[in-house]
């Protein structure tokens, strides 16, 4: 068991503090503190288990794709079984791992599919999860239809500042499953408000790089597995099992030479503000548009080296769109924030409180691109 930090619940401390083992702080604070090791590698095996079993669930789905497989949610986003199922597959996992310490703040509720009509739905949902479950023996289960609503609506945690909260997007970029491109299932784990773990599975992203020529090639595999636990770096592993390896984000210096990703949705970020951004930092590579965290997965890789979603205003930022993709970039030396250059706040419940927009890419970018975002934002501004 690898225990890389320390957590102090210290009297001159309001809240416990975690510290990592190369920055403990000195006497005679820790004399007067409890000390109590952390280790979150039985959660990263649970979290690496429930996210791999839910990406199998969702490539049979998007295989054999049907119509009336998609929903409409109330704000007209489409959902899918592969969403529900997914969701449902991940909260049953991990409640079987952490039953007596278990919350899950999750995108999806069972609310639409316990209307009239939906039933054969649930059915469908049903059958797709107990499935995955016993796929590969880790699980002799049966669930029941009702099992199942319960274990999506087990998602319905509001997260917080206090303790430990799983974070989960079933289907990010349900929009790019539909199409058959990019989606991710991300998982994180959030423990005193802080994204502790994170975990991207992203089943359509190539193993090499997004900017090779030959990345369409029927010879590249695709799915790559992202993982980070704070403190201990990002890894990528194949689907196909063989061994993880360590990856870090692009070193690239000179913005010319730097290449960007946005939405692949025009109506999920300002592509003309961003294009705006680019011009000012002399970016001369398109953007690259794809859905989904599995751009927090390329650019950790280093496939690119900027990553810009400035939605459009009164849209609310959810944790589960960025809390996974967040420690995965960041653990691989990247540098994520709103745009006024904050970092994201995880601790605040369902929404991320943020200024404008968030921006990533690495440390020596930075600080160009934030004055780019900047001064982008208050030329847009005036010139409205
Ligand atoms: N108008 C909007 N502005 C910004 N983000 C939006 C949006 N409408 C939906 N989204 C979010 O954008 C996510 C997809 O991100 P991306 O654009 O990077 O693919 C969606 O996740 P889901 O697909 O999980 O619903 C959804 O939460
Ligand atoms: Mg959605
Ligand atoms: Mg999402
Ligand atoms: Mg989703």
């Amino acid at each position: 068991m690898s225990i890389n930090w320390l957590r102090f619940v210290s009297p001159s401390l309001k809240k416990p503090h975690l510290f990592h083992l190369c920055h403990l702080p000195p006497p005679p604070f820790s004399s007067s503190a409890v000390i109590v090791a952390m280790s979150y590698d039985k959660e990263l095996a649970a979290a690496k288990k429930a996210a791999s079993l839910a990406a199998r669930l969702c490539q049979k789905v998007q295989k054999a794709l049907l119509q009336s497989d998609v929903q409409s949610k109330n704000d007209k986003s489409p959902v899918t079984v592969a969403d529900y199922g997914s969701q449902a597959l991940v909260s049953f996992v991990l409640q079987q791992e952490f039953p007596d310490n278990f919350s899950l703040v999750a995108e999806e509720d069972s609310k639409d599919l316990r209307k009239d009509g939906g039933q054969e739905i649930v059915e469908r949902i049903t059958k797709l999860v107990n499935d995955s479950l016993t796929i590969d023996g880790s699980y002799n289960v049966t669930l029941s239809t009702e099992d199942v609503l319960k274990a999506i609506d087990n998602g319905r945690s509001e997260g917080g500042s206090q303790g430990r909260h799983w974070v989960l997007d079933p289907i990010d970029g349900t929009k790019g499953f539909l199409r058959g491109d990019q989606y991710a299932i991300a998982l994180a784990l959030l423990d005193g408000g802080k994204v502790v773990l994170g975990v991207l599975a992203c089943p359509n992203l190539p193993l090499t790089s997004l900017s090779d020529a030959g990345q369409h090639s029927p010879n590249n595999k695709v799915g790559c597995l992202f993982f980070a636990v704070v403190g201990g770096g990002t890894y990528m592993q194949p689907f196909d099992g063989s061994s993880a390896v360590k990856v870090q984000v692009s070193a690239v210096e000179n913005p010319e030479e730097a290449s960007f990703f946005e939405s692949y949705e025009a109506a999920h970020s300002m592509h003309d503000l961003s294009s705006l951004i680019a011009q000012k930092l002399g970016v001369k590579a398109p953007p690259v548009r794809i859905d989904s965290q599995a751009k927090y997965g390329a650019l950790s890789r280093g496939d690119g080296a900027i990553y810009l979603r400035l939605p459009h205003k009164g849209y609310r930022e959810k944790i589960w769109d960025h809390a996974a993709g967040c420690i995965v970039v960041s653990e691989a030396g990247g540098v994520v924030t709103d745009a006024a250059g904050q970092p994201l706040d995880f601790s605040k419940g369902k929404y991320l409180d943020l200024d404008t927009g968030i921006i990533v890419t690495n440390q020596k970018l930075m600080p160009l691109l934030f004055n780019a975002v900047r001064k982008s934002i208050q030329e847009k501004a005036s010139s409205l």
